[in-house]
């Protein structure tokens, strides 16, 4: 199967998912403005095409750390939920500013394992989606950081994305990382890896090839995540793409249906329950 026959034009409802390390500058940690922008005019452009579309955005605490001065990752828990109270704040207010400038309203979802676990919060969750979606409005997700204890965690957003995309019914989640694709092996260590670009099933050999390591000094997922981000997407009979973040323009490419990146090729949808998966998985 090649990547031409999907025919992702077709899509109707989207979600899109950028890590830390595609928000910031590695070099500083400050927020990179332009490319803030840029994903913001091609999630627009998304809904003026007629796609309900959804964002899910890391990047509170990186966010909040650089704007309290801290110059090392934090450890402990408590400080990870000072740094998500600034910083979740500060990049809605921006992502407010900039969707306001394409005439697009954005709404703010925060979630944690129990909104997805308690069938009345999940209910009610579904609900505020559908509802955003059926006012034209644009749902941001994170992780309710500054209140989720470890237990209560998802711990990254490649999983609460995958799990979104299976709340919401999405037919296609796009997670926009720090490189290309899912490779034969990680790359930045071993320079003979290949890029596959097209995944039809989840076996025990595509599993075999993600590290859990991750490459930048914010990201909390590496491949690892990304693939149990496929597996609960696939099964929930949704499309996922892997493609590379350093310019979003690969959102429009998509689109038209020549890009690079990895498709996971959706399953089809039997007795898969996303609840029963977090349950049993993610515990
Ligand atoms: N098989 C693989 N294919 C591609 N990347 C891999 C693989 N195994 C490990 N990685 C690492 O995963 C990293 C992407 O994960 P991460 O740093 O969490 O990205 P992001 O912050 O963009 O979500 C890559 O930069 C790469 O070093
Ligand atoms: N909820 C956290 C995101 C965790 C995280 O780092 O995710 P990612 O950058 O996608 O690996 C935050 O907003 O800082």
């Amino acid at each position: 199967m090649d990547q031409k026959s999907f025919h992702f034009h077709e899509k109707k409802r989207v979600v899109v998912k950028i890590g830390s390390s595609s928000l910031n500058y590695e070099e500083t940690g400050s927020l990179n403005f332009t490319k803030l922008e840029h994903l913001v005019r091609e999630l627009c452009n998304l809904r003026n095409r007629g796609m309900d579309v959804c964002l899910v955005s890391s990047g509170a605490i990186a966010v909040g750390r650089q704007s309290l001065g801290m110059t090392e990752r934090p450890r402990e828990l408590s400080t990870k939920q000072a740094c998500a109270a600034v910083g979740q704040a500060r990049l809605m207010m921006i992502y407010q500013k900039l969707f306001a400038e394409y005439n697009q309203v954005a709404g703010q979802v925060l979630m944690t394992k129990n909104t997805m676990v308690n069938p009345v919060s999940r209910e009610n969750a579904k609900n505020t989606f559908d509802e955003l979606f059926r006012l034209g409005a644009i749902p941001i997700v994170n992780e309710n950081d500054t209140v989720s204890t470890y237990e209560m965690q998802f711990g990254d957003n490649d999983t609460l994305s995958a799990i979104v995309a299976s709340l919401i019914g999405a037919d296609l989640l796009i997670l926009l990382s720090d490189i290309d694709g899912l490779f034969t092996d990680d790359p930045h260590k071993n320079p003979d890896a290949k890029l596959i670009e097209v995944v039809e099933k989840m076996d025990s050999d595509i599993l075999g090839m993600a590290k859990s390591t991750t490459g930048s000094d914010v990201g909390t997922g590496g491949m690892a995540t990304k693939l149990t981000a496929a597996k609960i997407a696939t099964l929930s009979g949704t499309d996922m793409i892997i493609a590379n973040g350093a310019d979003v323009c690969v959102l429009h490419h998509i689109f038209d249906d020549s890009f690079r990146g990895t498709i996971f090729k959706a399953q089809k949808k039997e007795t898969f329950r996303i609840q029963d998966f977090i349950l049993e998985t993610i515990g």
